[in-house]
């Protein structure tokens, strides 16, 4: 969207200058636009400072850079940030586009396990993951939040690929120890822990010092139970350990479709409700984003609240799949954290630009069914694009000096 045709080749100091507009959210202005700004981004990429560009010469004198080097954005031209993706299936980029004629349960057995279960070929993830990292870049998605497969070798290689491209990432190895309902597509329970073990240690390298740093310094390791209907209690709980040990988040599936909600109330009959289900297991947290989300209730979107979870909308997969239709203003009434996602393969599209688009699509869809609705404005979705998912996904935290994967 906003790109810079000249560049800045002999800044006299560290600082890389840029002259334009811009355009940001904030909590308090969904849409920001700054006209004839300064931006100044340091040596480590970070953006150390916005002023007026009227005030060059000063701002200059300031920060000790050259303002003859300053990148000067074109009339049509505009910076944002970049997009973030909160829920992304990784692996089934290959049949995007195709096989949306069946409901969620359906779909999965017959579709998505039977493609999943191809990931053992590192060479087809190869293929797959690299288109899939190049098409969402291109679109716009500075930040993706990826669902793999349960195959430990393509899922590294997926953060391999995101951070060679320069992509940050959370990348799930994906967890599931029952109702696989593919006969090559599922794992025994400790087999799925220790993998999830193994991809997280992988993705870091432990020296004697027992401090760590990522292999790959865009991505990290998120924890993934696919969902309650794939999952035992035991791995539930155990991988809820695995994320608190080691201040990791986890992703998961929640609420999409009725069929899932009544399937999952017979897996679980002592839970009050499919987000009681998570609770019990110690899956929300301040760092869970589950996804969809279409018929939580009241109770538990105050459980959400409560215990500082995040929520994915996927418009497109809710629609293309028939799921159901999220009420986003519910759920931020709420204070619920809540970002926007592709879903891709649910969703055929890879671009956060369509799901800003099925979003206000999904709001106006509501106010047919009821007129007081207020839809939401074109505003507010792109601010869910970018600071929304932000707070589920926030800045690299500085890595913690202690023993990892306990
Ligand atoms: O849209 C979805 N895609 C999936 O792969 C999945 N798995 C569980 N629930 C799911 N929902």
């Amino acid at each position: 969207m906003a790109a810079s045709k000249a560049c800045s080749s002999s800044a006299a100091t560290n600082f890389k200058v840029f002259r334009g507009t811009f355009v940001h959210s904030t909590q308090e202005e969904a849409l920001v636009i700054l006209e004839d700004a300064l931006l100044g981004v340091d040596s480590t990429g970070k953006i150390s400072f916005v002023e007026k560009g009227p005030e060059l010469e000063k701002v200059s004198a300031k920060f000790g850079f050259n303002p003859s080097a300053v990148t000067q954005l074109s009339p049509q031209e505009f910076f944002m940030p970049g997009l973030v993706d909160t829920h992304i299936h990784a692996a089934q980029y290959s049949f995007a586009g195709t096989a949306l004629d069946l409901p969620l349960l359906d779909w999965l057995q017959t579709y998505t396990f039977p493609v999943e279960s191809r990931y053992s070929d590192l060479e087809f993830a190869r293929q797959v993951y690299t288109h899939v990292v190049k098409r969402t870049l291109r679109n716009g998605t500075t930040t993706a939040c990826y669902f793999a497969t349960i195959h430990t070798d393509a899922s590294l290689l997926l953060g391999e690929i995101a951070n060679d491209f320069g992509q940050r990432a959370l990348v799930g190895k994906v967890c599931m120890d029952r109702n696989g309902l593919h006969e090559h597509y599922k794992e025994e329970t400790q087999e799925s822990l220790d993998e999830t073990s193994r991809c997280g240690n992988t993705f870091y390298i432990i020296n004697i010092n027992i401090t760590h740093f990522s292999r790959y310094p865009l991505v990290k390791p998120v924890v993934t139970p696919r969902f309650s209907v794939s999952c035992t209690s035991e791995l539930m709980l155990k991988l809820a350990e695995v994320a608190r040990n080691n201040n990791l988040h986890i992703q998961s599936h929640i609420s999409e479709n009725m069929d899932e909600v009544r399937l999952v109330q017979e897996l679980f009959p002592e839970s009050e409700s499919y987000t009681d289900v998570y609770r019990k297991h110690n899956l929300l947290t301040s760092k869970t984003i589950m996804a969809h989300g279409c018929y939580l209730s009241d109770e538990e979107l105050q459980i959400f609240h409560q215990t500082g979870s995040s929520l994915a909308h996927c418009p497109n997969s809710n629609l293309s799949l028939c799921s159901g239709l999220l009420d986003v203003r519910k759920v931020l009434s709420h204070k619920v954290k809540l970002g926007l996602g592709t879903d891709v393969a649910g969703g055929y599209s890879p671009s956060m630009l369509d799901a800003v688009r099925r979003t206000r699509d999904t709001s106006k869809a509501l106010k047919i069914q009821d007129p007081v609705h207020q839809t939401l404005t074109w505003e507010e979705t792109f601010r869910l694009a970018t600071l929304g998912g932000s707070q589920g996904i926030p800045p690299q935290p500085k890595p913690s000096f202690r023993a990892f994967w306990s």
